[in-house]
């Protein structure tokens, strides 16, 4: 919730200072930049023991004090480990950070596909994550109250938001709007849709999922990274829907893995099966 704070008020401010990393499609911000060093800062403080890895490459200096949290999550607290967590040791997780997620997107004031992602992992498997939406209701003009917060813990469950299934098996793929190429809409189309939707963000993807908004998410290219989706999946895999590769792989989530997800992205609620038989060759072999 502070992340998302300081997404909208690096917004108000009107400067973003934006900075190119490997192109125009591979921006960084200030609110970037300033919600990594607010999580990683508040997290290490609290959890000295922890792996926090974040997406930016950022020079180690002294954080501010304001953008410290201390405070936890009454609701949060308010649940039950699950049994098979209770006994985990702080210096055994992976925590991955996306600061913002659909930072291009932001730029443009495409405000609704900006994300913040926090995901946690154990033994290499996503198990815990947050998705903070810091524009959420964003349309509804000034005077409503911004931004909200799902999250969600393997063998607990979900929260934050009401869990709904796209009707009549309808098959609505959410994809790219800003990372396509051939490859992606070719893997898209072999999925025979009824519809397409192109929105940023791979936070705000998974959230079409969880909302009855799309049926699967299908990115046919390397370009995410483990923390765009250690977090979405953590939530996706709670309310029992599925992220893998386009081989139908699962992705690692260990402090050593390799940053980049290199074969894709496929996620879904229900009938992952299917988008997987649907996943044309070419899409395999460029893939691996
Ligand atoms: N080619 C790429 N270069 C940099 N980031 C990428 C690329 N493809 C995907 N991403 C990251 O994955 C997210 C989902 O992809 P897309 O929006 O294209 O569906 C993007 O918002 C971006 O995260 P971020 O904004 O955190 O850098
Ligand atoms: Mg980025
Ligand atoms: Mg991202
Ligand atoms: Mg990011």
């Amino acid at each position: 919730e502070k992340s998302g704070a300081i997404a909208r008020r690096v917004m108000q401010s009107g400067d973003l200072g934006i900075v190119e990393k490997t192109g125009a499609n591979d921006l960084q911000t200030a609110a970037d930049r300033l919600v990594q060093k607010s999580i990683c800062a508040s997290l290490s403080r609290s959890f000295p023991k922890l792996t926090i890895i974040g997406e930016e490459d950022l020079p180690a200096e002294t954080v501010e004090e304001d953008l410290i949290e201390t405070k936890q999550a009454e609701e949060v607290l308010l649940k039950p480990c699950p049994p098979e967590y209770s006994s985990l040791k702080e210096e055994e997780l992976v925590v991955w950070v996306d600061p913002l997620d659909g930072t291009k997107e932001y730029t443009e004031g495409l405000l609704d596909h900006v994300t913040v992602l926090i995901g946690i992992s154990y033994g290499g498997r996503a198990i815990a994550g947050v998705i903070n939406q810091p524009f959420y209701n964003y349309q509804l003009g000034s005077g409503a109250v911004l931004g909200r917060t799902m999250w969600g813990v393997l063998g607990l469950g979900a929260f934050g938001f009401q869990l709904q299934e796209v009707p009549d098996n309808q098959r609505i793929v959410t994809t790219t709007r800003s990372h396509s190429n051939k490859l992606v809409t070719d893997c898209v189309q072999a999925m025979e849709p009824h519809k397409v939707i192109k929105v940023g963000g791979a936070g705000n993807k998974i959230v079409q999922l969880v909302e009855g908004k799309a049926s699967a998410y299908v990115f046919a290219s390397l370009g995410t990274k483990k923390w765009d989706t250690c977090g979405p999946e953590a939530i996706l895999h709670a309310v029992g829907g599925k992220l893998t590769d386009m081989h139908g792989n699962a992705y690692c989530y260990d402090a050593n893995v390799k940053h980049m997800n290199s074969a894709g992205v496929l996620a879904t609620l229900r009938n992952h099966d299917y988008y997987l038989s649907r996943v044309p060759q070419s899409v395999k072999q460029a893939l691996s």
